[in-house]
């Protein structure tokens, strides 16, 4: 046998026996079944035409669900559904014996029991027909659906039923009652009804009972071995990248799809059941532990739209009209995600997140082989040829080392992780949660980013208290990040301070800091700065290490903030400028709030320098702090930092507006800066000089585009057109009257800032 040890475990299941069907036909008298519908008395079989409309005209419109909702679309589903409390069915006991075979059929083990739950009576008339979908799961117990055709005189109304790549079609009988059963998830559709009625009862198929198969030994041994080598050959990585270690896990992924709920040992669907016994059996030998779990699938496939007449004529995007269409070539590139798992055990599914390596993944049946629940096809975009993109959701069994649980489990989940160290502390096996910390340093970063970080960052400051080893605790902590600290953090950051020392606290905070900073600003970072004075109250009221951790986080926070905000101050002021800044005054007020609580004088007076800096941004900065501090009159708690920012900036504003006017001939405009290239030396004579109003400038594309860009990036009262005529073409540059109108508009704020400064901080006029 070829190729690798997970090949080779995918083809061995691959051979077992024969693949059960994913749905099955079977026959029955019109004598084992008899149906009665309130208002209309027992059904005479065949339906006749006459019966057929008296029987719709108990009925309404069919719904169906997609997602959450329930639709009534004719477009989707056009048929009749008879209201269930009015039919009473009676089955002879023929229908026991066919729903043990169709058991038998579709794989299922014969100890346990198909049971079906009555769930709607439909009428189709001509025309009528209910496009691909699949049934939803209403009961955790549900595999399956059963459709049952009553007998009466149509054509059209195939049932296609859709499994692995192949549909199965079937028809109704005008003299025998016909009954279908296939799995949950396959896609199905009925056609629409050519002439005459077609009626069905469909029924919900529970599955009870242990599935589990008899185990074939040779083959769990063969199987066996594969695990051992699979567990015992370095990875060889890409790209001539070399050898790697061993594989972690093995993800054997199932052929049938299920929803987080039906997901159970006992109630897995076809050939599934049978894999997964052996697998099983096979772990066990090799001393590894399995898991049944849930993947999400998603494969870009270089794809052909086989319907399309002219390949040049093709900017279609994101069309998802029939995934059949499309002939795939090359897969470009998927990923393999598992988002829930259930133990060995069963009980509930767990949420987890975990993405997989090829070399930890094996299946019989590869992806593109089944039906995608979701597909996207890009037309061709100039880079890329036609892709189509798929979806896909699998069982997989997961199954490594059990030595290595503790590592699988929490690289899949750093909550459990968390949860379970924590364990072993209070168990007073310290050791053991040492070692097991230890065993998460490789993968503990990217774990930590990929889940819920404000939960985990509590339990991580609880649990890491009790490890009494300052390295281990540091490594458990590092992935964080400054701005997750909220008020109820406090008391353990101060507990950690006094175990493991102020030293130690502030490399970790200067770490988080460091990797807040390589995020650059977001809405939510903002929104934290501005709330530090509640962090820092909470972390204040627990004594002295809370003031030190408090002193620290203020100041990471202002050599933070700082260091984004001044490379702003200088430099002509655009609108987009001045909105970044203003967005910048409630953060500014939460840190100089929090500064005056915590004492920190250097960031008081580092502040104030801030508020003295040159330019007009300055000013937009501390009138922003100042108003979003405003709603408190001074000297009501904020302290002296922000009177003195509001002395200095009455003050700067003074001397701005004590400037003379600009004269109304004088039409110099401030250079941008920033480039010193001829172009800009060019522009910026013609700009300062206050004659000059226009400039033809003759000037090739790539130099015109220069000069175009500088002029809109600084927001310059100059009109710039391109006259094409001549070679090159000529840039046309025009001052306009807006250079006035800005100057007065901002005298005008000014002035309104100043009154409001001297009447709010009562500085002195
Ligand atoms: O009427 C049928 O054959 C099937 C109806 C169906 O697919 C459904 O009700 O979900
Ligand atoms: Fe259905």
């Amino acid at each position: 046998m070829p190729g690798t040890a997970r090949e080779r475990l995918a083809e061995l299941l691959g051979e077992l026996a024969e693949l059960p069907a994913s749905s099955v036909y079977r026959k029955l008298f019109m004598t084992d079944l008899s149906v009665a519908v309130d208002g209309l008395g027992p059904l005479q079989f065949p339906v006749s035409e006459e019966q057929a409309i008296r029987l719709r005209g108990l009925g309404h419109r069919a719904r169906f669900g997609r997602g959450e909702q329930t639709l009534t679309d004719p477009e989707v589903r056009d048929t009749w559904e008879i209201p269930k409390d009015l039919v009473r069915i009676e089955w002879t006991h023929a229908f026991e014996a066919v729903l043990e075979v169709m058991r038998d059929e579709l794989g299922l083990p014969p100890h346990c029991e198909l049971t079906p739950d009555f769930h709607s009576m439909l009428l189709y008339e001509t025309g009528q027909f209910f496009v691909t979908h699949q049934d939803s799961e209403k009961d955790d117990s549900m595999v399956g659906t059963l459709v049952v055709t009553l007998p009466s005189a149509h054509t059209g109304g195939e049932l296609l039923i859709e499994h692995l790549g192949q549909t199965a079609e079937y028809r109704g009988s005008k003299v025998a009652v016909s009954l279908v059963a296939f799995y949950a998830d396959c896609h199905h559709q009925v056609l629409p009804v050519k002439t005459g009625n077609r009626i069905t009862l469909t029924y919900n198929l529970l599955l009870a009972g242990d599935n589990g198969a008899a185990v074939e030994d040779t083959l769990a041994g063969e199987l066996a071995a594969c695990l051992d080598e699979h567990f015992a050959t370095p990875v060889t990585l890409p790209y001539g990248g070399g050898r790697a270690d061993p594989p972690m896990r093995l993800a054997y992924l199932l052929d049938h799809e299920y929803t987080a709920r039906g997901l159970s040992w006992n109630r897995l669907k076809g050939a599934d059941g049978d894999r997964a016994a052996l697998l099983r059996a096979a772990a066990d030998r090799a001393g590894c532990d399995v898991v049944l779990a849930l993947a999400e699938i998603q494969e870009t496939w270089d794809a052909i739209d086989s319907d399309e007449e002219d390949p040049y004529d093709d900017y279609e995007e994101s069309d998802d009209a029939d995934d059949g269409q499309y002939v795939l070539q090359d897969l470009i590139d998927s990923s393999i995600t598992l988002a829930h798992w259930v133990g060995p055990g069963g009980g509930r599914s767990e949420e987890i997140s975990l993405t997989l390596r090829d070399a930890e993944v094996a299946a019989t049946t590869p992806s593109a082989g089944l039906t995608p629940y979701a597909s996207e096809y890009e037309g061709y975009m100039g880079n890329y040829g036609n892709t189509l993109d798929r979806w896909y959701r699998r069982a997989a069994l997961v199954i490594w080392p059990r030595n290595q649980g503790f590592a699988n489990r929490a690289q899949a989940s750093a909550v459990w992780a968390l949860d379970e160290l924590g364990e072993m502390i209070r168990a007073g096996d310290v050791k053991n949660a040492h070692d097991a910390a230890q065993s998460l340093l490789p993968f503990w970063d990217a774990t930590v980013r990929s889940g819920p970080q404000g939960e985990l960052l509590g339990r991580a400051l609880r649990t890491v208290e009790g490890l009494d080893d300052a390295e281990t605790a540091a490594m458990l902590l590092h992935p964080f990040q400054l701005e997750r600290l909220v008020p109820d953090h406090a008391s353990a950051l101060a507990d950690l301070a006094a175990r493991y020392g102020e030293t130690w606290m502030a490399a970790l905070l200067r770490a988080w800091s460091k990797k807040a900073r390589t995020y650059s600003y977001s809405p939510e970072s903002l929104e934290w700065l501005s709330g530090l004075p509640r962090l820092c109250t909470a972390l204040l009221a627990t004594g002295s290490e809370g003031t030190t951790t408090a002193r620290h986080v203020l100041d990471l926070s202002w050599e933070w903030f700082e260091g984004e905000v001044r490379p702003l101050l200088t430099g002509p002021s655009t609108s987009s400028r001045d909105k970044w800044l203003a967005d910048r005054g409630q953060p500014f007020a939460g840190i100089l709030t929090a500064a005056a609580q915590t004492g920190s004088a250097v960031v008081l007076e580092d502040a104030a320098k801030l508020g003295h800096a040159d330019g007009d941004q300055a000013i937009v900065l501390v009138m922003a702090a100042l108003r979003a501090a405003g709603a408190v009159p001074a000297g009501s708690g904020y302290g002296h930092g922000f009177d003195e920012l509001a002395v200095g900036c009455a003050e700067r504003i003074r001397t701005s507006l004590a400037q003379p006017r600009r004269a109304p001939d004088d039409w110099s405009i401030e250079p941008p800066t920033g480039c010193t290239c001829d172009l800009c030396a060019t522009l910026g004579a013609f700009l300062q000089d206050p004659e000059r109003r226009t400039f033809e400038w003759p000037l090739a594309q790539a130099k015109r585009a220069h000069v175009h860009a500088r002029i809109e990036g600084a927001e310059l009262p100059v009109r710039h057109e391109t006259r094409r005529q001549g070679r090159p073409f000529t840039l046309v540059l025009t001052k306009t009257e807006a250079l006035f109108e800005r100057e007065r508009l901002a005298r005008e704020r000014n002035e309104a800032d100043l009154a409001w400064l001297t009447k709010t901080w009562k500085i002195p006029v």
